[in-house]
């Protein structure tokens, strides 16, 4: 059996090398020719899955992607040939929550709030938007989530409608691209909703650029209009409108979910969806290949106050700034946005670090976070 995966993808030869022949591909390299023997395509969302990709796999039997979103999948077509797809929902669901947290603490700094003051709006309470809800909720901000589909799915959560969301003082998007339907989120912040917003306001991009029109939102900011704009994915990736850049408070190269627990987690629920589809029985799991972390514990800062402790713990492990920092320094095109991704440090999630608390007042909010004891 033929398997090709995405060179980007952590820990691809460790899990899959047991089931076949495993093969590496770039995707900038991938052709219909280089995959015409494939069995199994594997990927993740920089390889777009297109009936002419896969042209001339004429046994193609299993196609995943290690991602979250799967807007680069032609999942229409991959169902009119009776080929299975499967994605990784949920596996950087707590990167993407620690990186807004991250975001939080930032802003915080810089403009002296309380962070613990700030109404967070939550929109899609999927596996992102649940998970930062609770990181919110671990730290006792307030948050609400707004989610139309599970509304009408009947979710038992109290999800509040796009008008209460537009109060709140920070707006993190968690939705997937959808063009058409019911509920389409392309274009969701365009000139209007974007012009509705105040210069307090905070808006954070961390699902797909296209959710937010970055024209309308270039526009409105180069008039003065203050809003405060965070980016970690744009429109047209990797080609993206680098003048953008400058009027955004923090700006990332979609690396929100690029802890290497939250990449590696994509690879694992892969191998264990193959697994299934081949009828063998999984016996690898992540945390054998995991490395420790570096370092692997942290002793809490003794600050002046206790949310400063928390502050510095969080951006300790993950300070959103210093990402920011050399993404502008760094990005002139696509394809150093393309570089900047690949070569994006080893970031690890709370999970991996155990913090000394001693007797903090906050301890119990620091293991809800997920570190560990
Ligand atoms: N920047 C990154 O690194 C990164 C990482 C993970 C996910 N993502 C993106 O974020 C998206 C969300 O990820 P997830 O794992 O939570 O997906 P998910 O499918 O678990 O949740 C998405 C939620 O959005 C809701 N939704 C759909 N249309 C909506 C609308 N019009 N208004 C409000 N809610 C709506 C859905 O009902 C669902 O509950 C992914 O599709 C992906 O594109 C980006
Ligand atoms: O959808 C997702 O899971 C994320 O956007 C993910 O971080 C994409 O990662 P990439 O395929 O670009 O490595």
């Amino acid at each position: 059996m033929k398997i090709y995966y995405e060179d980007s993808m952590p820990y691809g030869q460790e899990f899959f090398a047991d089931l076949g022949e495993c093969e590496a591909f770039s995707h900038k390299t991938i052709t219909p020719a280089l995959i015409a023997d494939a069995d199994v395509l594997l990927t993740r969302s920089t390889t777009k899955v297109t009936p002419a990709l896969l042209s001339q796999a004429n046994k193609l039997k299993f196609v995943g992607t290690a991602t979250a979103g799967t807007d680069h999948v032609d999942k229409y077509y991959l169902q009119t040939q009776g080929i299975p797809f499967v994605s990784a929902g949920g596996c950087n669901a707590v990167a993407v929550a620690e990186y807004v947290l991250s975001t939080l603490f930032v802003l915080a700094n810089k403009y002296n709030w309380q962070v613990q003051n700030q109404t967070v709006g939550i929109v899609g309470a999927g596996h992102v938007g649940t998970a930062l809800a609770k990181h919110l909720s671990a730290l006792g901000i307030e948050y609400k989530l707004c989610d139309p589909p599970l509304q009408e799915a009947g979710d038992s959560r109290n999800l509040v409608s796009m008008e209460e969301i537009m109060q709140c003082d920070v707006i993190s998007l968690h939705v997937p691209w959808i063009k058409e339907g019911p509920h389409p989120t392309e274009s969701m912040f365009d000139a209007n909703r974007l012009a509705q917003l105040s210069g307090q306001q905070v808006l954070i991009n961390a699902c797909r650029g296209e959710v937010l029109d970055n024209d309308a939102a270039l526009a409105l900011l180069q008039k003065g209009k203050g809003f405060k704009l965070v980016l970690d994915v744009w429109d047209n990736e990797p080609n993206i409108n680098l003048d953008l850049i400058p009027f955004t408070e923090l700006a990332t190269a979609h690396i929100a979910g690029h802890t290497i627990e939250g990449k590696a987690r994509g690879t694992e629920m892969l191998y264990t969806a193959l697994c299934q589809q081949l009828g063998v029985q999984a016996s690898k799991v992540l945390s054998n290949y995991l490395p420790i972390a570096e370092p692997s514990s942290i002793n809490l800062h003794k600050s002046q106050d206790d949310w400063s402790s928390l502050s510095d713990l969080v951006l300790d492990v993950y300070n959103i700034a210093k990402d920011d920092a050399q993404f502008k320094k760094l990005v002139n095109s696509g394809e150093q946005f393309r570089y900047i991704r690949k070569h994006y440090p080893i970031r690890r999630e709370f999970s991996a670090i155990k913090v000394n608390t001693g007797n903090f007042v906050h301890s119990k909010a620091i293991y809800d976070l997920g570190f560990l004891c």
